[in-house]
């Protein structure tokens, strides 16, 4: 797998009170094309800041950010935006909310990036790679018109994910995009995920604090610790053989470690839903617990946005 992504020696110094706060320290690792890297770390340890410096925000202290190859870490925050390599790296951010203008229907939102950002799209071009987007995101059409006010939680997730996909990006960058979601509707959205990057050969940075969700859809895992990366490993090995201190603290703080796992899989019909999840489980279910706790360990997941069902096998 050949790298799209590659940071070395990344630093990012704020200046605080009788010196200097490392948010980022002299991190280096990278992310081949269609790898899924989760980065976890508890709150402060830099995760955000790192997100903002790959995706050219804020300009690093130190350091390189090769995209194909190429430093971006060279071209300045301020100008990154009209840069030919800005539409390959996009965002999804954790509250979907947040990045949507309540002013603006959905549609025109997920228009916004192929208009700042493409030159020459006629508006039928336009329109056109907006419903792509949308039907890849799993979001109806007629959805298109409504304000941001007047969808579900699930509904601006996808939203905020059509919006990250329509410029067909190399590297998508996942900021706890599942956090503000209720259990349920999480486990679809990273389904979702998880088959657009198949789909699509993206890459994707996967940022969270839920180990669990990372081990759905990560492919490695990458630890920070005070703005240090302690440990990068493939998500098993890592999860059966950690080797830093830390990352076994943060496993060890897993509520149900010791029940097991979750994965997602492929596709299976059902006559409740023609485009069903199958969810292979292993310890508390993340839908309808009261009823699955005690389940068998496979169960099948079939779930439209609102009233999800789970059936044991
Ligand atoms: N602009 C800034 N000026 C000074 N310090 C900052 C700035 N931004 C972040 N920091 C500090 O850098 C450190 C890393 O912050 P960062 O937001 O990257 O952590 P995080 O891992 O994303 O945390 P969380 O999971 O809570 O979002 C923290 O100690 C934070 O207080």
């Amino acid at each position: 797998m050949s790298d799209l992504l590659e940071l070395t020696r990344l630093k990012q110094l704020y200046p605080v009170k009788g010196g200097h706060l490392h948010a980022v320290d002299d991190v280096s690792f990278s992310i081949g094309k269609g790898e899924s890297l989760g980065l976890v770390g508890e709150s402060g340890c830099g995760k955000s800041t790192l997100v903002r410096l790959i995706s050219r925000l804020v300009d690093p202290t130190e350091g390189a950010i090769l995209l194909n190859g190429r430093d971006i870490a060279g071209c300045p925050a301020k100008t990154f935006g009209r840069d030919a390599d800005r539409r390959r790296i996009q965002v999804v951010f954790q509250d979907p909310t947040d990045s949507l203008n309540p002013q603006w229907r959905v549609g025109k939102s997920i228009a916004d990036p192929l208009r700042r950002l493409t030159k020459g799209m006629s508006e039928a071009e336009i329109t056109k790679a907006v419903a792509l987007a949308a039907e890849r995101s799993g979001l109806p059409v007629a959805l298109l018109d409504r304000f941001p006010h007047q969808l579900s939680g699930g509904q601006k997730a996808r939203v905020g994910i059509a919006r990250a996909i329509v410029l067909e990006p190399e590297l998508l960058i996942l900021d706890e995009p599942t956090s503000a979601l209720d259990v349920s509707v999480q486990v679809l959205i990273l389904k979702l995920l998880d088959d657009l990057r198949s789909r699509l050969g993206m890459s994707y940075l996967f940022v969270s604090h839920d180990l669990n969700v990372v081990r759905m859809i990560c492919d490695r895992v990458a630890v920070m610790y005070l703005g240090k990366l302690v440990e990068i490993a493939p998500t098993e090995a890592l999860f059966e053989n950690p080797r830093h201190p830390y990352t076994r603290a943060l496993l060890s703080a897993i509520p149900g470690r010791s029940e097991g796992r979750i994965t997602l899989q492929g596709d299976a019909r059902s006559p409740i839903n023609p485009n069903p999840h199958v969810c292979r489980f292993y310890g508390r279910c993340p839908v309808g617990q009261d009823r699955c706790a005690q389940s068998a360990p496979l169960l099948t997941f079939a779930a439209p946005d609102h009233g999800a069902a789970c059936h044991f096998a």
